[in-house]
């Protein structure tokens, strides 16, 4: 990448992380990649900054972006680097992160194509993949809730909406199962995930979900359905990456048009206390604060003291 400089200056509030088949953003112009080092590593990708006119000033709004599987989807879902993704983001000042997924769909009517916006989740990841920003010497605790920012998902499917009828098919609501992977799950699990009323499924939300819900920041996953998972039909019809990759590919026009939608609204003036998550700051500075100063291990201390400057002092 010659010639793109390899630092920002001013702050970027806005990211976007990219799932399987959204390894870059089209169409936006990229002023800068950076290669952030975090406590926790590195991130999965370099972080592109992308410029984006908002439609009410006409100014350039700078849209961090990362792809979670790597620039090549050469990380598996228990491989991403979800703690240097989300530490790397905040420390570049973003407090509103849209993320998308190709997911399952469990129920007939979530077809292949659909938009899905989450409100709920159900944690089937195995304990394998670090999980919390608060371990090792200093413990905090954090509301999960509500795993999405409702006041997000309000505008994010107020996008969707608009785009509907123009190929795209939004359901407004609906409860994601994360599980570990990498195999897909076997009938009975899909069974009975559907009969906790799950309506899609994916190996990616968790830890994401909970990590930038520790870094303060507003979170929203856009789901597209690539198949039916293994429940429904013959043995032709199980979900394979050949299907996922065909109905993302063929649908990757809507999917951009939804993102640029979300990212042209939320470049509006009006949103600008939103998009910093005013809501969310300070939580961890109490939260995080449980362990007395004299029992913090000074590793730990350091490590939080990097993604909240002044809360730990
Ligand atoms: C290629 S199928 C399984 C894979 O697809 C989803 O990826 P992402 O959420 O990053 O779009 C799912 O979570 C799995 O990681
Ligand atoms: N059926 C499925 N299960 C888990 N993750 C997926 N991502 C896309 N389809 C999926």
């Amino acid at each position: 990448m010659t010639g793109i400089p390899h630092t920002y200056d001013a702050p970027v509030h806005i990211a976007v992380i990219g799932g399987t088949g959204i390894k870059s953003l089209p169409g936006f112009t990229v002023v800068a990649t950076l290669k952030i080092d975090t406590p926790w590593g590195s991130p999965s990708s370099p972080i592109s900054i992308l410029h984006h006119n908002s439609p009410t000033s006409g100014k350039p709004i700078p849209i961090a972006f990362i792809s979670r599987h790597g620039l090549h989807h050469e990380l598996a879902p228990h491989e991403v680097k979800n703690q240097a993704n989300i530490a790397a983001l905040r420390s570049i000042g973003v407090r509103t992160i849209i993320a998308f997924s190709a997911v399952g769909s469990l129920q007939e009517e979530i077809r292949p194509r659909d938009f899905v916006v989450p409100d709920q989740i159900i944690d089937r990841t195995k304990g394998i993949r670090p999980f919390t920003f608060f371990e090792g010497g200093m413990v905090g605790h954090v509301g999960f809730g509500d795993p999405f920012d409702n006041r997000l998902g309000k505008i994010v499917r107020q996008c969707g909406h608009s785009l509907e009828g123009d190929g795209v098919r939004l359901h407004d609501k609906g409860l994601l199962i994360c599980m570990e992977g990498p195999q897909f799950s076997t009938r009975a699990e899909s069974n009975l995930y559907r009969s906790w009323g799950g309506s899609v499924i994916n190996m990616s939300a968790l830890p994401e979900a909970k990590l930038a819900k520790e870094a303060e920041i507003a979170y929203q996953m856009i789901c597209m359905a690539t198949d039916y998972d293994c429940w429904r039909g013959g043995e032709e019809e199980q979900v394979n990456v050949e299907m996922v990759m065909g109905h993302m590919k063929a649908n990757a026009e809507n999917a951009k048009r939804f993102v640029a939608a979300v990212l042209d609204e939320l470049s509006k003036e009006e949103h600008a206390e939103q998009i910093l998550a005013k809501h969310l700051e300070f939580q961890m500075k109490f939260a995080g604060s449980m362990t007395h100063k004299s029992g913090r291990s000074k590793e730990a201390e350091a490590k939080l003291k990097w993604l909240f400057p002044g809360y730990f002092d």
